[in-house]
């Protein structure tokens, strides 16, 4: 489903009225529209399911290299920055990195792609646990492989800037499939 970018215009002009301001001054008039551009970029992949965001990235390579169904070859791209919301407050998750790993199965997916899967995934109102799940959906149905981790550190302000007001708390994520689940070594080799 589309984003409405004209009912999003519509309630935030009825946002800046119940917060007792006048919409129409030269400060606020052109903040509607504007909230509701930046919506559409920011919310973006609420356009999309898991699968079109796969079928959008399916840039894979058939293996050069002969990889047994035992190898412990692994991929990991680390430190990709993410922006996302979270789904209770739409307060803004911010500082946040995250690193995706898998065991490739016949097939290497293009780098940028794991980058973009995970840009994309966050552009929901997400929760960060959920954002882990979905960029390890999605990598297991590109790259065919079941064996994805995804680890993801990040700030949010509805705790850092607001209720509670832990401005250092941090919250680390850990999604495990596949041989990540049982195999301490491959756990392992997800931290530096
Ligand atoms: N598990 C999880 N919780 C989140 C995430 N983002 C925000 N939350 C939490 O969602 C919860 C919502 O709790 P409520 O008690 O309904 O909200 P609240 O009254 O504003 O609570 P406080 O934030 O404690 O002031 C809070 O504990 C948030 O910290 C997330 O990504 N994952
Ligand atoms: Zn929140």
């Amino acid at each position: 489903m589309a984003i409405d970018t004209n009912a999003i215009k519509e309630y935030i002009r009825g946002i800046l009225i119940a917060l007792g301001d006048d919409p129409d001054r030269e400060g606020l008039k052109d903040t509607p529209d504007r909230v509701a551009r930046m919506y559409s970029e920011v919310f973006e992949g609420m356009n999309y399911t898991n699968e079109e965001i796969a079928q959008m990235f399916d840039k894979t390579f058939e293996d050069e290299m002969d990889f047994a169904s035992d190898s412990k070859d692994l991929v990991i791209v680390r430190d990709i920055q993410l922006f996302s919301y979270c789904e209770h407050h739409i307060a803004l998750m911010y500082d946040m990195t995250a690193t995706v790993a898998y065991m490739p199965n016949g097939k290497v997916i293009g780098l940028s792609k794991i980058a973009r899967i995970a840009d994309m995934v966050s552009k929901r109102l997400q929760l960060q646990e959920r954002i882990g799940s979905d960029i390890a959906q999605i990598m297991q149905i590109v790259t065919g492989s079941e064996d994805v981790a995804v680890l993801i550190e990040g700030s949010h302000s509805c705790m850092t800037a607001r209720g509670i007001r832990q401005a250092n708390a941090r919250t680390t994520t850990t999604t495990l499939r596949g041989r990540f689940r049982t195999d301490s070594d491959l756990q392992m080799r997800l931290y530096r």
